[in-house]
């Protein structure tokens, strides 16, 4: 290379190689130094190949080939490993001198672009994961999976508020002592989970030392917490929603249809085993006057009392639940004849006629309760809750003109 053409190359900012056919550097410009860290004395004599990232040394030298026999390349990508070992993403266009029987090739440092496109492709892989996750362990596998190829990361750990509960903890095996034993990883970097105005926990995360994270890489951290905390306030609505559709808010009581449910099920146990059962239908009486006379909350106080004493009179295979109102269910299990019913009916009168001091006064509940019996009444749910609905309102109606009749 003539002077003129070596005081060019000294000031280009792009790396110009000059190699022979065998791969050996005959000439390197002092660019090499910023893009590859190297001297260029230190690049020159050396193969090329050596200095290329192993990952894509075939497809390197199967470019390399054709350039040889005379096509030129413009725009071939690949990864070469700077001199402190980490990787460079190199742009090159290259073409073959038979004139010097060289490959004159200009690489250009192309990693900014690189890992800003990595980086974003790592954001939307983690929002994708974020979006899919049906559970906390299979989203914070995800993430890890998804970080380790984006930064140095050893391990990851999930540590949930209240009590700093450890959901998930996963270290590079052999950076936390023995195999198997969990990471202690309150001195790793940390990152909160939260939602505006909230706060789930921290994403932490197994870094040599923070200062080999990038300000880059700890906004794709901060994102990636952001991301989980959103999994679990979606996970967390969709457990409260669950349990909403089953249960009744104000006593905790089975719902409806959860009773349903268990009717089905307790219906297929009895064909199966021939067992029998018996189906409790409980209305209070005049609990509107409760309401009326003391407030709603107190009415509900009461429902939440009443619940609590038909729990205690039955079997914990047995379900009470609560259908709405006043009006609660039970159904027993394993009951072979209506007497056997009607001593669990009268426990419950006793329990529920017990004063209750709520308001400042002694309250004393009563209910009218009818009872079914499966599978002889009906084996469907909701004809055997008809058949029991009528025999409440039956005893209700007893109660009613006795009552009249007392007062009369
Ligand atoms: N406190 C409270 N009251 C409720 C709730 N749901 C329904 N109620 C009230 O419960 C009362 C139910 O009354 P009814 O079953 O019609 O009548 P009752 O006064 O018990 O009379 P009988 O059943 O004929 O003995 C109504 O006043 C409803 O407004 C609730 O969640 N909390």
């Amino acid at each position: 290379m003539n002077n003129t053409l070596h005081r060019l190359a000294d000031l280009l900012l792009d790396v110009v190689f000059l190699v022979e056919e065998g791969g050996r550097i005959v000439y390197v410009n002092p660019a090499c130094t910023a893009v590859f860290g190297y001297q260029p004395d230190e690049m020159i004599g050396r193969q090329i190949l050596d200095f290329i990232h192993p990952g894509d040394l075939q497809r390197t030298v199967a470019e390399m080939a054709q350039v040889a026999r005379g096509r030129p390349g413009f725009g071939f990508e690949n990864r070469y490993l700077r001199k402190d070992g980490s990787v460079a993403h190199i742009m090159w266009s290259a073409r073959w001198s038979d004139e010097d029987q060289l490959r004159i090739g200009v690489a250009r440092d192309i990693s900014e672009r690189k890992l800003a496109e990595q980086r974003l492709a790592g954001m939307l892989a983690l929002s994708t994961a974020a979006q899919g996750a049906e559970s906390l362990e299979a989203l914070f596998v995800a993430f890890h999976g998804i970080l380790l190829e984006l930064m140095p990361l050893r391990g990851l750990a999930a540590v949930l508020d209240p009590g700093a509960r450890v959901a998930y903890a996963a270290a590079m095996p052999g950076v936390d002592g023995a195999a198997g034993a969990p990471p202690d990883t309150s001195r790793w970097f940390a990152e909160p989970m939260s939602t505006p105005g909230m706060k789930f926990g921290e994403l932490r995360f197994d870094v040599e030392h923070a200062a080999v994270l990038s300000a880059h890489d700890r906004d794709v951290l901060q994102f990636a917490a952001a991301q989980a905390a959103t999994v679990i306030e979606r996970l967390a609505l969709h457990a409260d929603l669950a349990y909403a559709a089953r249960y009744d808010e104000l006593t905790g009581l089975p719902n409806r249809r959860l009773f349903q449910d268990r009717m089905q099920s307790a219906f297929a146990r009895s064909r199966r085993d021939r067992s029998r059962g018996a189906l409790l239908f409980i209305d209070l009486d005049d609990f509107k006057r409760v309401n009326d006379d003391y407030g709603h909350a107190i009415g509900d106080q009461l429902l939440q009392a009443v619940a609590r004493r038909i729990v205690s009179c039955v079997r914990e295979c047995d379900t009470v639940a609560r259908l709405g109102g006043d009006e609660f269910v039970a159904l027993l299990e394993n009951v072979d004849t209506m007497e056997q019913a009607q001593a669990v009916v009268a426990k419950i009168h006793q329990a529920i006629g017990k004063p209750l001091p709520l308001a400042g006064v002694r309250m004393q509940a009563a209910a009218s309760i009818g009872i079914a019996l499966y599978p002889e009444h009906g084996d469907a749910t909701d004809h055997l809750m008809r058949y029991a609905d009528q025999a409440m309102y039956a005893c209700k109606a007893a109660h009613k003109a006795e009552n009249r009749s007392l007062a009369g």
